[in-house]
């Protein structure tokens, strides 16, 4: 539906977006993200048509709109902020669009009435935005966004000004619109666990390059750089270096202690240096020294244990030095380590990745 052919943007010496290449598929939910400055808004608006590339081309359903102004493009867009007309009660926000297209009064009646019920907001048609919420007006905007049906949603942090309760639950509602109508969605964000929640694919982007595009799941385990296994969920690196190459190959980790993780085809020799990637949640704190079949073990001591709700997380200084973090469910019984207690980190083979 969308397409970017070696697209990049610079502001005069700063290269904002380095060639890159997409396709957006009918119907897709895909998210940008990546820190700030990663040049998310650069490529979001060059789509939109706010924006002119210095290379490349945009197409859009198999036409090349690169420079068609951005009226003409029919996209929706939503903002950080809502840009509702203060005005104007929430009804006539909400049909502002429609009237511009000059759709029949009983037409713009009925789809107000529609898109407000989808949103959930009936009961406000009558009120000025400032009479609403943040989530609210932000639910409006989105509302004013979808009443004209454009076949594409361009969203730029539309939840960056909500707070955390509130942000959770419109992302399930945008979720919710997405599946309903079938829209093909472009949603920036530089907030991995909302990209993570929301997108069928995530295209990671760093110093305006492309890290890694797919779905969410592709980036968690099987992350192609650092930099997307740092970004995306937590983790710790330990510095190694291949000593049996294999399917599941060894590791001697610069503190001295080896252990044995899958190796991707390339790194399957000797002698090559990278790091092993471990997630909090694919660890257990153990304090015998029975190692389980398939297993790793590292040793070291808890030095300090975080109840977060429904997880309790461990740090774990590691002998060498390297603090690692172990998360478990909390629960009633919960296991407590003393500082002078040495303990035993484990973890299942394939559950470590291997980063060259
Ligand atoms: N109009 C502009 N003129 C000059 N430089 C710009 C302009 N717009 C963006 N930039 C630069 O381009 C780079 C990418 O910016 P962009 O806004 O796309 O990043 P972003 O990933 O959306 O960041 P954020 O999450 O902070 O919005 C940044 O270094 C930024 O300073």
């Amino acid at each position: 539906m969308v397409g970017l052919r070696n697209v990049t943007k610079r502001y005069g010496d700063l290269v904002a977006l380095h060639e890159t290449s997409l396709e957006v598929r009918q119907g897709e939910f895909l998210t940008l993200l990546g820190p700030s400055g990663s040049g998310k808004t650069t490529l979001l608006n060059m789509i939109a048509g706010m924006a002119t590339p210095s290379g490349g081309e945009i197409i859009l359903n198999g036409r090349d709109v690169t420079s068609l102004p951005a009226e003409e493009r029919g996209m929706g867009m939503v903002f950080q902020t809502y840009a509702l007309m203060p005005h104007m009660t929430v009804f006539e926000n909400i049909a502002f669009p429609l009237q511009i297209r000059k759709v029949a009064r009983d037409e713009i009646r009925r789809r107000v009435t529609e898109v407000l019920e989808l949103v959930r907001l009936p009961h406000v048609a009558n009120r000025k935005p400032q009479e609403l919420s943040g989530g609210q007006q932000q639910r409006i905007s989105i509302a004013r966004c979808i009443v004209y049906r454009p076949s594409l949603i361009l969203m730029d942090e539309p939840l960056g000004a909500l707070d955390k309760k509130l942000r959770e639950q419109m992302q399930l509602e945008i979720k919710h619109i997405h599946t309903q109508l079938g829209i093909t969605m472009l949603y920036v964000t530089h907030d991995q666990e909302e990209a993570l929640n929301m997108s069928d694919r995530i295209m990671l982007m760093n110093a305006g390059r492309v890290e890694q595009l797919g779905p969410p799941a592709e980036l968690y385990f099987e992350p192609a750089s650092e930099f997307v296994a740092d970004f995306i969920g937590q983790s710790t690196l330990l510095p190694g270096e291949v000593t049996h190459p294999g399917a599941i190959g060894t590791v001697r980790l610069a503190s001295g202690e080896s252990c044995r993780v899958p190796l991707p085809p390339t790194c399957r020799v000797a002698g090559t240096k990278g790091k092993v990637l471990l997630r909090p949640e694919s660890l257990r704190i153990v304090d015998h020294d029975t190692v389980e079949p398939d297993h790793n073990v590292l040793h070291g001591f808890v030095t300090d244990t975080l109840i977060t709700g429904g997880t309790v997380k461990h740090f774990v200084t590691l002998d060498g030095g390297t603090e690692i973090a172990v998360q478990e469910l909390t629960n009633q019984s919960m296991t407590r380590f003393p500082p002078t207690q040495p303990v035993n980190v484990v973890w299942h083979v394939d559950a470590a990745r291997f980063l060259a």
